[in-house]
C-alpha cells in the first residue's frame, strides 16, 4: 500500500480573483483522492484541515504517521471523521473495530493511534487539530439529524444529514455531514453563504461519470466556477461561497474546521447580491 500526501497553501482572496481556470483548479479542486490500495491525503493550510480517501479494496491499509504533521501518529493531536461512500467495510483504531455500512460516519478522537481500513469500503477522510481527546463514535445514517430544506420551485429541494454536529455528538473543531439533492433539484447551498470563522470542503459523489457539478466559489461579489466530476472535492476558504448546480443527481459531504462548531453560523448572501 502507499500513502500519498499533497500540501495546499492558503490563498488570499486578492490572489484568487486573478487566477485563470487552471490555477483555480490547481489550488481549490482535488482530483484522484480515491485509488485502490492507497491512502491519499491533501494537507491544507486552511485551519490545518486534511481531507483524503482510503480504498482498501479487500486488503488492509493503515494510516499511521505522515511527515507533514511531525507527530508520532497522524491522530496524536488531531480528530478525524470518516464517511463510507462505498460498500460495507471496517475501520480499526484505538483497539476497536467498527463495521461501516454505506453512508455511516465514524468519529475518531485525538490520540486514537493508527487507523486501519478494510473490506470494500470507500472511505472519505476529514481531519483537523483537536485540543482534547473525545470518545470515538460510529454515527449510522439513522442516528444522524435529518433536515429537509429547499423547494421544488427553486430547484434546491434537498436533505441535509448532520453527523458530527453538536445536536448529535461532541467534537473539538470538526463539523461534518452530507446533503443529497432530490430528483429534479439541482442547486445546493442556495442562498449562498460564507463563514469567516471556519473553512469548509465539499466532496461531491454519487454522480454519473459523465455528469458535472458547476461549483461556485469566490468572494460573494467576485465569484468564480469550477466544473467538478464525481468523487472530486473543492476546498472552500473562509472568504469563499460554496454552492453548486449539478447536471444530474449528486450528494456532497461537507466538513468544516475553525473557531466554532455552530452549524448555523452562516452569513447569507442573497442571489441578488452575488456578482
Ligand atoms: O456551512 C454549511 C455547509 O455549507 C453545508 O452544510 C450547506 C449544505 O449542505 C446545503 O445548504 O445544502
Ligand atoms: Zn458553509
Amino acid at each position: 500500500m502507499t500513502t500519498h500526501v499533497e500540501t495546499r497553501h492558503a490563498i488570499h482572496p486578492d490572489h484568487a480573483k486573478r487566477m485563470d481556470t487552471a490555477e483555480l483548479r490547481q489550488h481549490f479542486l482535488t482530483e484522484g483522492l480515491f485509488a485502490d490500495a492507497e491512502i491519499r491525503l491533501v494537507y491544507t493550510h486552511y485551519d490545518r484541515f486534511v481531507l483524503g480517501g482510503a480504498v482498501p479494496n479487500g486488503a488492509d491499509i493503515t494510516l499511521d504517521k505522515i511527515e507533514e504533521t511531525k507527530t508520532a501518529t497522524f491522530l496524536e493531536r488531531r480528530e478525524m471523521g470518516i464517511v463510507n461512500i462505498g460498500d460495507t467495510g471496517s475501520v480499526t483504531a484505538a483497539g476497536r473495530t467498527w463495521e461501516m455500512k454505506t453512508g455511516d460516519v465514524l468519529y475518531l478522537g485525538r490520540g486514537s493511534g493508527a487507523v486501519t481500513f478494510s473490506g470494500m469500503g470507500r472511505f472519505y477522510l476529514a481531519s483537523c487539530p483537536a485540543h482534547r481527546a473525545l470518545p470515538c463514535r460510529l454515527v449510522t445514517v439513522n442516528e444522524a439529524k435529518e433536515m429537509k430544506t429547499g423547494a421544488v420551485e427553486t430547484s434546491n429541494k434537498r436533505t441535509i444529514r448532520q453527523f458530527i454536529h453538536p445536536l448529535v455528538m461532541e467534537s473539538c473543531q470538526l463539523v461534518l455531514g452530507y446533503t443529497t439533492l432530490e430528483d429534479g433539484s439541482v442547486w445546493n447551498t442556495i442562498p449562498s453563504h460564507v463563514h469567516d470563522r471556519r473553512m469548509e470542503a465539499y466532496l461531491y459523489h454519487g454522480m454519473a461519470p459523465e455528469a458535472r457539478v458547476l461549483h461556485l466559489m469566490g468572494e460573494p461579489q467576485e465569484t468564480r466556477h469550477i466544473f467538478v466530476a464525481n468523487e472530486q472535492a473543492v476546498i472552500s476558504p473562509s472568504w469563499s461561497i460554496h454552492s453548486g448546480a449539478g447536471i444530474g443527481g449528486y450528494t456532497f459531504i461537507w466538513a468544516m474546521a475553525g473557531d466554532n462548531v455552530d452549524y448555523t453560523d452562516m452569513d447569507f448572501v442573497q442571489p441578488g447580491d452575488l456578482r
